[in-house]
């Protein structure tokens, strides 16, 4: 396979100087030293452990307080450094490889342009021979957007803690730095919360198809935050409300407009469940799951949901959606909600997911003149539970087939009207799992269309082609492929 280039990195990193003298081959007596900080530390171990299975070596971490690069890796804090609180700068030289950033967040983003400068092989799970060559230069990096994010619906199926684990992975790799838990619907609700146990007792014993169902404990949602967190991913856990609500129905019947328990729902229809926004006990209930919910919750940003809740009109709708995201702003959290919130009152830092085919939306744009910002993912370019194409044996086609160049040809910045580009916090892909059973069926509709995602939220738009971009994703194939990874080798990429 060709050497790697250090330009060859995913996402397009700002600025590239390659410097071909500058190669440096990582050696078995190689020391990984970093700035004393624990959390630098932190990364140099995640490094580490990157490193250590395919090469085999020992690559001791020790620390220093000004940790030098003598033909081994240092991963240095410096302020000096600038380039924002994610960005990095990564220098391989004949003597080594210096990563400095100012934060920690930008030593781990470093770590993962480091990982991809090493060949293919690097991924093995077992030791290999081979010249773990780095290309020589320097990269200079720092992100476009903020918010870098993707979604996972977990309640039209239910997946195990470590296959959410898995999926940080993939969004690490690729500098996303936001996991959106899709945790309630129609056909189950996935989050315990204490002072209502049946939501998960009964309304997480069902999904999609009668499979068992699930759910998350608190020490199982913490596990997820905490390992999101190590790779400096914020969780998003999004209870959507009023509509998509039968499995909390069946569990309260109270808040069910006819109070009566409707039937389990393990179809796929959409817009046909609400909570009732005209009895006190609705706003009882969401106090209760958004307290619980905001206290378990490290990151700023609660979703509240808000889409296709066809049954709630107008005022009924605005004014619940009122009310909910005064509770959440009282809890001092920070609201999501799927765009159709636009028309409620801004509350301080609302953020709207715009989910829309097209880009002309005049509420949305109006609810931003307003103060909201916005997080981007278009049903037609960024909903990863499409088709990439008529045989994909999974996925939906509502939106249209989304192959890698439609989930890679548009721009964040400027794709709602009359929205100015400051107010686009980033990108978001979510993946439905109507049709989604397992880890390898994530993974088949993720990979390849994932990295588009997260280059476009990462890199500069001056970096942006398509021409570029697919030469530089076919070197990720072989990567997966080493790691066990499952993809869909998209035939427009040409795969080495
Ligand atoms: C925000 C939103 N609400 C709907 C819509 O997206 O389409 C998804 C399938 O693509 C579906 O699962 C979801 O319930």
């Amino acid at each position: 396979p060709a050497p790697i280039q250090l330009a060859d990195v995913v996402p397009a990193p700002r600025d590239v100087r390659p410097n071909p003298a500058g190669n440096w081959r990582l050696s078995p007596d190689a020391v990984i030293v970093a700035s004393t900080e624990p959390a630098a530390l932190a990364a140099a171990v995640h490094l580490a452990e990157l490193l250590r299975p395919a090469t085999g070596y020992p690559l001791p971490v020790t620390d220093a307080a000004t940790p030098q690069a003598d033909d081994g890796i240092a991963l240095v804090l410096d302020q000096a450094v600038g380039l924002g609180t994610e960005g990095y700068r990564l220098d391989v030289t004949t003597s080594g490889v210096r990563l400095s950033a100012v934060t920690a967040t930008g030593l781990f983003h470093g770590v993962q342009t480091l990982r991809q400068l090493l060949p293919p092989a690097i991924e093995s799970t077992v030791p290999v021979t081979e010249a773990w060559i780095l290309p020589g230069g320097t990269i200079t990096d720092t992100p476009r957007f903020p918010y870098r994010g993707a979604m996972l619906d977990v309640a039209r199926h239910f997946f195990a803690v470590e296959d959410v684990l898995r999926v940080i992975d993939h969004l690490a790799r690729y500098k996303l730095n936001h996991l959106h838990l899709h945790l309630t619907d129609d056909q189950g609700w996935r989050i315990a919360v204490d002072s209502r146990p049946k939501l998960t007792t009964v309304g997480g014993a069902t999904e999609v198809g009668d499979g068992p169902g699930g759910f998350y404990t608190k020490a199982d949602y913490a596990r997820i935050v905490s390992y999101a967190a190590d790779r400096h991913i914020t969780v998003v856990p999004e209870i959507d409300l009023p509509g998509h609500t039968n499995s909390a129905l069946v569990a309260y019947p109270e808040l069910a407009p006819d109070k009566i328990a409707p039937p389990p729902y393990t179809g796929t229809d959409v817009g046909f469940s609400y909570v009732d926004p005209t009895d006190e006990r609705t706003y009882d209930f969401v106090a209760d799951v958004f307290g619980e919910m905001a206290a378990i919750t490290p990151g700023p940003l609660l979703h509240i949901g808000g889409d296709e809740a066809f049954k709630v009109k107008g005022e009924l709708y605005t004014g619940f959606v009122e009310r909910v995201q005064r509770i959440v702003a009282e809890l001092g959290k920070t609201v999501v909600g799927w765009h159709q919130v636009a028309p409620a009152a801004h509350v301080d830092g609302r953020v709207l997911q715009w989910w829309g085919t097209n880009g002309e939306d005049p509420t949305t744009a109006d609810a931003v003149r307003r103060g909201a910002r916005l997080v981007i993912s278009p049903g037609n370019h960024a909903y990863l539970d499409m088709k990439y194409a008529p045989d994909t044996p999974i996925g939906h086609d509502w939106a249209g087939l989304i192959d890698v160049r439609k989930a890679y040809d548009w721009d964040p910045g400027t794709h709602v009207a009359d929205v100015p580009e400051e107010a686009v916090l980033g990108v978001e892909a979510p993946l439905w799992t109507e049709s989604v059973t397992s880890l390898a069926e994530i993974e088949l509709l993720l990979l390849p269309r994932l990295p588009a995602i997260a280059e476009l939220g990462w890199s500069p738009r001056a970096t942006h082609g398509w021409a570029g971009f697919r030469s530089r994703l076919a070197g990720h194939g072989p990567r997966w492929a080493t790691a066990g990874i499952t993809f869909h080798a998209a035939p427009e990429i040409p795969w080495p």
